[in-house]
């Protein structure tokens, strides 16, 4: 049995007994914090775990740490740049040559708060590679999902999103921009896109959960300005330490019979913002994203 108590911030513990042997999961992001930290659990549940890295160095460097930590060897390491429609592409053919099913796609990986910058294909890096890169990367895989269902699509979002808004009329920030406001913005779209996901695949067996970590000692702040960063440093105590940060993530991927389409932080289905609640928002972000992508995705 593997229990998690999360003392520092909540207090709270759950454990789980549930072993993956046979199951097959895709962790975006995991060469390090709370990516790495999910990985690691898995694998010692018995998954054959893929970590799903820009930087294949680091990915093997993780790799071999929890193959060490855990004395499993199927976890593998995998290219994959999120700011790079091409390398998604890639990513999802060497999948469904190499893997006959995949049961968990976490959508982990995340940029904040950096400057502005563009992915590959022009979009603002914030927004495409939280939200755009990962709705891709799903829509690639899905068939995959849907053939080994019942399986699990779990997106990382923030409890940032209720300080965001679509800016539908500047889908690119090309009129304006705030690296805060731009990660807001994408970790509401993680949010939509998982209500709007969760409704079509009703009935297939995948099901689909957005999840808040909470406030977690990673790499993620490391385009904030030194002062805050001095800051953070200084309060470091108060936050989450990665293996905590994974907590949530792992109770949507081991719990049974839990709700589609919600938003969960702290172990526990939980209220997102009224924006992120708004149906028709995320219909329309589903039409935009395909445009974009140029996709038929219905
Ligand atoms: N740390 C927090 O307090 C916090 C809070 C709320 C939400 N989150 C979310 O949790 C997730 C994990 O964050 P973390 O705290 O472990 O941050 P982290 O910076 O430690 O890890 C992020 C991972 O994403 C990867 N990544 C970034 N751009 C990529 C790209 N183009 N292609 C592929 N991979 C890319 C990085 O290489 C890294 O492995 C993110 O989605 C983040 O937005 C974090």
């Amino acid at each position: 049995m593997i229990t998690h108590t999360d003392r520092r911030v909540t207090g709270k513990s759950w454990s789980s007994e549930v072993r993956l042997d046979g199951k097959t999961a895709i962790v975006t992001g995991a060469n390090t914090g709370i990516g790495k930290e999910t990985a690691r659990d898995l694998a010692k549940r018995g998954a054959r775990v893929i970590l799903a890295c820009r930087d294949m160095e680091k990915a093997e460097l993780a790799v071999r740490e929890i193959m060490r930590d855990t004395g499993v060897a199927d976890v593998i390491p995998s290219q994959l740049d999120l700011a790079d429609t091409k390398s998604i592409c890639e990513f999802a053919e060497h999948i469904y040559n190499s893997e006959s099913s995949l049961h968990f796609l976490i959508n982990n990986a995340g940029i904040a708060f950096c400057p502005y910058s563009t992915t590959a294909d022009g979009y603002e890096m914030q927004f495409g590679v939280n939200h755009l890169g990962h709705f891709f990367l799903t829509f690639l895989l899905l068939d995959l999902l849907k053939h080994s269902a019942p399986s699990r699509v779990i997106n990382l979002s923030s409890m940032i999103h209720k300080m965001g808004r679509i800016h539908f009329e500047d889908m690119n920030s090309e009129m304006s921009y705030h690296p805060a406001q731009a990660y807001a913005q994408s970790k509401l779209a993680n949010i939509l896109f998982t209500r709007e996901l969760a409704k079509k695949l009703e009935g297939t067996g995948v099901t689909v959960y957005a999840v808040n970590p909470g406030m977690v000692n990673s790499d993620a702040f490391r385009h904030l300005n030194n002062s805050i960063q001095t800051f953070m440093k200084a309060f470091s105590f108060l936050l989450r330490r990665p293996a905590e940060g994974a907590y949530t993530t792992l109770y949507c991927a081991l719990t049974p019979d839990l709700k589609s389409g919600g938003y969960y932080s702290n172990c526990s289905q939980a209220e997102c913002s009224r924006a992120a609640s708004d149906d028709r928002t995320a219909r329309i972000l589903w039409m935009v994203s395909c445009q974009m992508l140029g996709i038929r995705w219905r």
